[in-house]
């Protein structure tokens, strides 16, 4: 039985202040009964760390280089996340994608780093608006999932979570079926990549406009293990509805 995740993508937003909102989440769900996890910047990393600390809120990067330490101004190692409190890593959003070029095989050598310095690597995949017009959803989400998540992927070490690009941030969220669709596909391509066990010990996230009024029925998805929220993840008002909601699920 996967235990369900709500993922809160802080994106480049929040400064010191924002930490209230931590401290607020993680006042109201002591024992929840799905896991949480808030991946603020990196200059918040620590504080965020010690502001969670013996909360059941646990924290993340946002991303990570390949490689342990040396000359990439800029970057961070994964034994550096770690080393700041993270327990986890995003890696692949799609606006690293858009922004840095990041391709398959560099996302899937990050997870392996990841994987490799005990954090669990939470891998982004999702179609642009023109690759579902041009009925390539599947193809892309196959590509992206053959190409991003390492051979050493387990229920322990992997998430993988479904966005499609033209949801974020928009308030467009694709049908139930259309969720439905990616994420029994997901699961497939997993069966038969890593069998049975393994694949269905790998927690699929969806992410893409998810609020507090859409979580339920998001959640009440095939193959739905839970959510990627990037906006609605910012005040402890608009994500703790949503991990209610997935608690309940
Ligand atoms: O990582 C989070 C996703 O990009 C979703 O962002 P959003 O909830 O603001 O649409």
């Amino acid at each position: 039985m996967r235990r369900k995740l709500a993922a809160g993508n802080w994106k480049m937003n929040g400064t010191g202040d924002s930490l209230a909102e931590l401290a607020a989440l993680a006042e109201s769900h002591g024992a929840p009964a799905a896991d949480i996890l808030i991946c603020p910047p990196a200059t918040l990393l620590s504080r965020a760390a010690d502001t969670a600390r013996g909360s059941a809120v646990a924290i993340g990067g946002q991303d990570c280089h390949a490689n342990a330490s040396g000359a990439h101004t800029g970057d961070l190692s994964a034994a550096m996340l770690k080393d700041a409190g993270a327990s986890a890593v995003i890696l692949g959003h799609s606006e690293r994608r858009a922004d840095h070029g990041e391709r398959d095989a560099q996302i899937c050598a990050k997870a392996e780093a990841a994987i490799g310095e005990g954090l669990t690597a939470v891998i982004c995949i999702g179609e642009t608006l023109a690759e579902r017009e041009a009925g390539d959803t599947l193809k892309v989400a196959g590509t992206q999932l053959a190409g991003s998540v390492p051979a050493s992927a387990a229920g322990a070490n992997t998430v993988i979570a479904y966005e499609p690009v033209w949801a974020i941030g928009t308030g467009k969220v694709p049908t139930l079926e259309q969720i439905a669709e990616v994420h029994d596909f997901l699961r497939a391509e997993l069966t038969s990549r890593f069998g049975a066990e393994t694949a269905d010990s790998i927690r699929l996230l969806y992410g893409g406009s998810v609020k507090p009024s859409n979580a339920a029925e998001i959640f009440a998805v095939s193959n739905v293990d839970g959510a990627l929220v990037g906006g609605a993840s910012l005040k402890a008002a608009d994500f703790s509805p949503i991990i209610s909601a997935l608690e309940n699920s």
